[in-house]
């Protein structure tokens, strides 16, 4: 079996990536066979999980075929691997790892994540929410180490902070090209070291973060709970400090929010400038809509800007995905992007948080922000204001709940389906043509999906 072994490695090297290869076969170890289970030594917890979940297939093949009959296989840790043990098996199991190219990189000779290249400042609308932490990373872009350090911004999901933290690093690179940039997620951080305690390379480890002169490090928060990660990131964080150099770090919460996170760490992210991102206005995502259809070529209608950018879409990542929908469904099915489309595409999407709206709630909270009763929104009385509170109640109504038209003039006192269609159009236009009532509109929505 011992030879099996060896000429199973052999094959495996063939087929595999040489990345691949050494980083998760070579370092793999025939022990003994027991049970007609053939075991396996491999150096940490972490190893054996990843080859569990990554290679077990493809090593049970190719011993398999090697052995000429079906083997099993059973993973054990090695003892004694001193370097890896230094780390607690929970700081190295890592949690919702994305497969792409660069995390998979951990040879020495790994680059650093490279920045994205639609991430620049260019591509970045700056709104109500963001202005803050836009301009903080603007000043840090043009002066690195000699404005805000460290820089801290923090905000919700998909809200533009890797964005930010991208722009930094091309304008950086563009302007001094000389200066060692890094951007790299808080993950990637963490791999990139237990590969290294793993290859006994901890010293390159060091010296290629604690050599930088710009670090950018997204999505800190993942380092919470993490021990061994956070003791690395301390030392990595002091060395780049004490030299003057930048770093700027990304969260989805406040330092003192992030839980499990040594004291120690959390008061150095609050030594510099906390810049937070709040949700987009329906303004901002008015003209991150405009300059994302102008990027992608999908060009969307007004009324269909508007509808998305009304919709309650937590945030922008979300927006650019209903775009991008838009675009798909268009192209593939031939047919302009229009309101009706747009509606019928997104309903699923935009459909399931909005079942617990109804009719009664809509005409409930139009009265109270207008000032009126319930009754007169469903009165047939032509006063301006009642007028256009009644339209507006009757556009949310068609554009929030699964109300037919008919349905909604029934609700309205008895009014026929052409007043309802009349008066949602109505809206649809003066959305388009009244910035005024085109936020008081939205603020009636936010409030009723809170
Ligand atoms: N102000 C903005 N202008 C233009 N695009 C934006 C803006 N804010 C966010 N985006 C876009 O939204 C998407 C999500 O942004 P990003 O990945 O930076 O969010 P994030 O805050 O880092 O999210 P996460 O918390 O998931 O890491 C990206 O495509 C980004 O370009």
């Amino acid at each position: 079996m011992l030879e099996a072994w060896q000429q199973a490695v052999e094959n495996l090297e063939r087929v595999l990536s040489e990345r691949d290869f050494t980083t998760w076969i070579k370092p793999i170890r025939f022990s003994h066979i027991e049970n007609d289970s053939v075991y396996l030594s491999v150096p940490t917890l972490f190893f054996k999980e990843w080859l569990e979940e990554h290679h077990l297939k493809s090593l049970v093949d190719a011993l398999s075929k090697t052995a000429g009959e079906n083997v099993s296989i059973t993973f054990i840790i090695r003892e004694h691997d001193a370097e890896a043990e230094q780390l607690q098996p929970e700081d190295l199991i890592i949690k919702g790892h994305e497969e792409n190219e660069q995390i998979k990189d951990p040879s020495p000779e790994s680059t650093f994540t490279p920045l994205n290249y639609k991430y620049t400042f260019e591509l970045f609308v700056s709104g109500t929410g963001n202005q803050f932490a836009h301009a903080a990373a603007m000043a840090v872009a043009n002066n690195p180490a000699d404005t805000y350090n460290p820089l801290f911004i923090y905000g919700g999901v998909g809200l533009g902070k890797s964005h930010l933290l991208n722009a930094i690093g091309h304008t950086i690179r563009g302007t001094s090209p000389e200066l060692n940039v890094c951007y790299c997620s808080a993950e990637k951080f963490m791999y990139e070291m237990v590969n290294a305690l793993r290859q006994k390379r901890m010293e390159q480890f060091r010296n290629r973060f604690r050599n930088l002169d710009v670090l950018l490090i997204d999505d800190i928060q993942f380092i919470s709970g993490k021990v061994g990660t956070q003791e690395e990131f301390f030392h990595t964080f002091n060395a780049l400090y004490d030299m003057h150099k930048q770093i700027v770090i990304t969260s989805d919460k406040f330092p003192r929010e992030i839980l499990d996170l040594e004291e120690r760490l959390r008061s150095r992210f609050e030594w510099g400038l906390i810049a937070d991102i709040q949700p987009p206005d329906l303004e901002t995502k008015i003209a991150i809509l405009n300059k994302k259809s102008q990027i992608t070529g999908i060009k969307l209608p007004e009324d269909v800007v508007y509808f998305l950018a009304a919709s309650d879409t937590r945030n922008i990542r979300e927006l650019e995905g209903m775009l991008i929908r838009l675009g798909a469904y268009s192209s593939l099915q031939s047919v302009p992007i229009s309101l009706d489309m747009a509606r019928e595409t997104l309903k699923d999407i935009l459909g399931d948080r909005r079942k617990d709206i109804t009719v009664e709630l809509i005409q409930k909270v139009v009265a109270e922000h207008c000032g009126l009763k319930i009754a007169d929104l469903k009165s047939s009385k032509r006063l301006k204001n009642l007028v256009q509170a009644r339209q507006i109640a009757i556009w949310l109504c068609r554009d929030m709940t699964k109300a037919s038209y008919p349905d909604i003039g029934a609700r309205f006192g008895g009014k026929d389906h052409s007043t309802v269609i009349y008066a949602a159009k109505k809206i649809d236009q003066m959305i388009k043509d009244d910035l005024k009532l085109a936020r008081f509109v939205d603020e009636i929505k936010n409030e009723l999906l809170k």
